[in-house]
């Protein structure tokens, strides 16, 4: 399979790295200092008990989705219509495209873009760039997504390549669960840059955690969403399962760059005022956010 992946970050380089590993042709389209470092030494991949140089392609140049098979949509949430804009002249039209990416309204924006559909596609992973051209790895690295043309065949060979897949007839809720995730602690660990153990080690904030995942669940119901799962045992799992994590908000703020917090805690503040519904605790943490982004903008 030729696989093409929009956004050589993180989420990009993981997968991407997986499916080369498992034989794949794949390209990375990225950033220049990536690109370089990827074409020049390999892409460098850390994760437990592996770290070592894997050989693929990397290009600055979005007409590398040319002859892709599948596309891997893998940029922050704020760049979707541009790199969307960008690929879309070259994709052949056969291509299957994912929207690797938090948030639940990627995919339908990108549609919007593409005037083709677009799979959602829920991110489980944590991953960070440790610098150019090297992904380091701390956990997981499975995707639920929602069904379409060959994403059965598709999922199967995902799978086989260390990426576990599963369809989903309820992708939307699948989307908002991930997102309340994201809401209940994004922001605090940004704000705080603490990791997710020691945040919920701390006095009120679980108090905190809680206000904010009852007023999504307030938003999703009031449109009709149904959360799959024990969304209360999976928002205390991240806790415990990514002890160490930084969420990727806090990430952005550290690194100085734009965050996707109007995508995560500001996309459930539109949605409450659209319904009528108060979300004061998700709207505080959203306005604190900005404030810091405006704040590192500003270089002080
Ligand atoms: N990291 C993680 O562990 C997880 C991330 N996610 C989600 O996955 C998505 C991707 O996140 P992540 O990989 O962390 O983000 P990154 O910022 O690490 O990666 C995105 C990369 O795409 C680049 N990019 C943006 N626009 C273009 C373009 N038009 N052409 C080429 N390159 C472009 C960015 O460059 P630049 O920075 O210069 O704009 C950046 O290098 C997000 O929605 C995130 O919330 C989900 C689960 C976990
Ligand atoms: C699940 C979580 C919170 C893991 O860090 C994440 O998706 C993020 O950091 O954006």
């Amino acid at each position: 399979m030729k696989v093409a992946v929009m956004g050589a970050g993180a989420v990009g380089c993981y997968f991407g790295a997986q499916l080369a590993r498992a034989g794949h042709e794949v390209v990375l389209i990225g950033r220049p200092a990536h690109v370089e470092a990827i074409m020049r030494d390999g892409l460098h991949f850390e994760s437990a008990g592996c770290d070592g140089y894997i050989r693929l392609n990397a290009s600055t140049a979005p007409d590398a989705v040319s002859g892709a098979d599948l596309v891997l949509f893998c940029v922050k949430s704020a760049d979707t219509e541009e790199a969307g804009r960008q690929m879309l002249p070259h994709l052949a039209s056969r291509c299957a495209i994912w929207s690797l990416q938090n948030g639940v309204d990627n995919a339908d924006r990108l549609q919007e873009v593409l005037g083709r559909p677009v799979t959602p596609a829920v991110v489980y992973v944590a991953a960070e760039m440790a610098g150019a051209g090297h992904v380091l790895h701390h956990g997981r690295g499975e995707l639920v997504i929602a069904p379409g043309d060959n994403n059965g065949e598709l999922a199967r060979l995902l799978t086989e390549a260390s990426v576990p897949t599963t369809i989903s007839d309820n992708v939307a809720g699948a989307l908002w669960a991930k997102l309340i995730l994201n809401c209940a602690y994004n922001a605090l660990s940004a704000i705080t840059q603490l990791p997710y153990g020691k945040l919920v080690s701390q006095p009120g904030v679980k108090d905190v955690i809680r206000d904010v995942v009852e007023e999504c669940l307030g938003v999703a119901n009031a449109l009709g969403i149904v959360i799959p799962g024990d969304i209360w045992a999976a928002v205390e799992g991240i806790a415990t399962t990514m002890a160490g994590q930084y969420s990727s908000t806090a990430q952005d703020l550290a690194r100085g760059k734009r965050t996707e917090i109007d995508h995560l805690n500001g996309f459930v503040v539109d949605k409450a005022a659209s319904v009528g519904l108060p979300t004061p605790v998700n709207r505080t943490l959203l306005t604190l956010v900005r404030l810091l982004e405006t704040k590192a903008a500003d270089g002080r």
